[in-house]
This record gives structure tokens, sequence and C-alpha cells, in this order.
């Protein structure tokens, strides 16, 4: 694929991108945007160093590619910015150092996200985005041919009984992160409704597997991701202040890395609406508590 208005570099072989000759506080022309539209279905992730973005400027980038989500379903935004979630983790307790595709807990989960770097710790910190479309390619036949038919139950809500020994801290954002309980069940594979691709839908809200007992749902889940995080699948970026990554939540899961200590690291997120996803036998995923109407503002119930 050609690119005539900005230069993409690919940086580890299945995904991930760096764009140039962006300024993304300007306001870019439609056949910009749509390339950089191209190449985030392409890469799956894609980044933009040195730009000088602040948060007005990163919610008008983010809206150029569909609908902005209020910040979180259940987690307060940036003040004056209902659409900014602020990471700020010498704030925010709760660390995101698992596997997971944002929000999968709704019906309608993001198409994607913008995140923009304010505070870096010299060493540290890193994300990493892995690629659900080649996690799902790498599937030998039979366990490709199980994964098509399963649906999986996601859920924002935490099991307790693992949870004992959790600090303080954590349980009262959990609380707040589960003051409205979510359940969607979504197909494990889900075709990519702008590259038809099929990819692996799974990731930290999954709580189990339809028709599968707890512990053979977790041993299903275990080894389909177990593709995902293959470091062939995975691109590990590490940020400066001025990074905005933007990544496609419909074909990715990501983790950030929680490797430097109580220094401080802070980035902001702005969110795109996403559509309803579906299975490669044409069915779409359905609400089981709570919908995308209070995060999807403007979303016209179907
Ligand atoms: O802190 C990060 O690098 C990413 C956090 C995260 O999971 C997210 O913004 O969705
Ligand atoms: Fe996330």
């Amino acid at each position: 694929m050609s690119y005539q208005n900005i230069e993409v570099k690919p940086i580890a072989g299945r995904i991930g991108a760096k764009i140039k000759g962006v300024n993304l506080a300007e306001n870019l022309s439609d056949e910009i945007i749509s390339e950089i539209r191209k190449a985030l279905v392409q890469y799956k992730v894609i980044f933009f160093r040195n730009q000088e973005l602040d948060a007005d400027g990163q919610v008008n980038f983010a809206r150029r590619f569909g609908e902005i989500t209020t910040a979180h379903p259940t987690v307060p935004s940036l003040p004056g910015h209902p659409e900014v979630l602020d990471l700020d983790y010498s704030r925010t307790v709760a660390r995101a150092n698992n596997w997971h595709t944002d929000v999968t807990f709704v019906d309608r989960p993001p198409l994607g996200s913008v995140l923009r770097a304010l505070v870096i710790p010299p060493a540290g910190g890193d994300t990493i985005w892995a690629n659900s479309v080649t996690a799902y390619q790498d599937l030998p036949e039979h366990l490709r041919n199980l994964a098509d038919k399963l649906w999986a139950v996601h859920s924002n809500a935490y099991d307790y009984a693992t949870a004992f020994d959790i600090p303080e801290e954590v349980k009262s954002y959990r609380d707040v992160f589960t003051s409205t309980v979510y359940e969607t069940l979504h197909p494990v594979v889900r075709i990519h409704p702008e590259s038809g691709e099929k990819g692996l839908f799974i990731g930290g809200f999954v709580r189990q597997i339809r028709g599968l007992s707890p512990t053979e749902s977790a041993d299903i889940l275990r080894l389909l991701q177990s593709y995902i995080t293959r470091p062939e699948n995975t691109v590990r970026w590490r940020w400066q202040v001025g990074d905005v990554a933007f990544w496609d939540n419909r074909a990715t899961q990501h983790y950030a890395v929680a490797d430097y200590g109580d220094q401080p690291r802070r980035v902001q997120r702005v969110t795109i609406a996403g559509d309803l996803p579906l299975s490669i036998d044409g069915k779409y995923s359905q609400a089981i508590k709570g919908d995308s109407s209070a995060y999807i503002p403007n979303l016209v119930a179907a």
C-alpha cells in the first residue's frame, strides 16, 4: 500500500508503524486523515513523535475518525474535558499492566484510542501492543475452527474471591471502575469492519466462554491468549514526552509495563466509538447487562 501524504515506517514485522511528516495540531486535510486511517488499519498501532498537542487538539484530531465517547463508562474524566481519560499514575493507582482490549465489557467497544504522553519516567513505562489478527492466523487449523465457534462473556466486574490481598487504594479504584456493572457476549473471533480480517477478540475483560466450565474456559483462553502475546505478534513502544500513539482496538490488545516504581508517569486517552462486533457467521455481539448508550452520547438505539 502506498502513501502520498504521510511517511509510514513499519517498526516491528507484524504490527506498529511510525508516521512522519504530520503535525497533529494542524487542521489536517481529508486526504491526510484517510491515509492515517489506512495506516491505522494496516499497522494496527501507529506512533507520532514530537507532537505539540493539548487536550483540545487531541480531541479534535481523534474526532476526525469518528464519534468520541465519554472518557470511560465508569471512571471520571479530566476535569473540564469530558472526553479525556487522565491516566496520571502517581494518582491513579490501578495500572494497566495486564493484557487487554479496552472497554470490551460494553456491546460497542471502542474503534480505537489516541494516547498522548505528558510525563514519562527516564527508563521503563513502555507500552506493548499485540496483533490479534496475526495471532488468529498463527493458530493451528483445528484450534482456529474451535475458536471460530466460541462466544465469551466480558465484564468489568472483578472476581473479589481472587482479590483479597490487594491494597485499599486499588480496592477503592475498583469500586469506581465497577460502579456500574456491564456484561456483554462477544464472538471470540470477530470480523474487522474495515479490513475484513478475522481476529481473536478476547483480553482482560473476558470472564468465561459460553458453554464451558470456569476451568475449561480458563484453559482455552490461556491457550488462545498465548498466541496473542507471542513476541512475533507484538511491538513495544519506548515513550518520549510529546509522543502520540493511536491503536485499532478492534484488532489489538495492549499492556502498560509497570516497571518504573513510584516515579511519575502520565498519559491521556481520547477514545473513538466503535461498532457492534460481528462474528464470522454473521451474528452481532449482545449486551447482557448495561449497554453503550451512556458511553456513546449520540448513539441512536438500534
Ligand atoms: O498507560 C498506558 O500506556 C496505556 C494505558 C491503557 O491501557 C490505555 O490507555 O488504554
Ligand atoms: Fe487500555
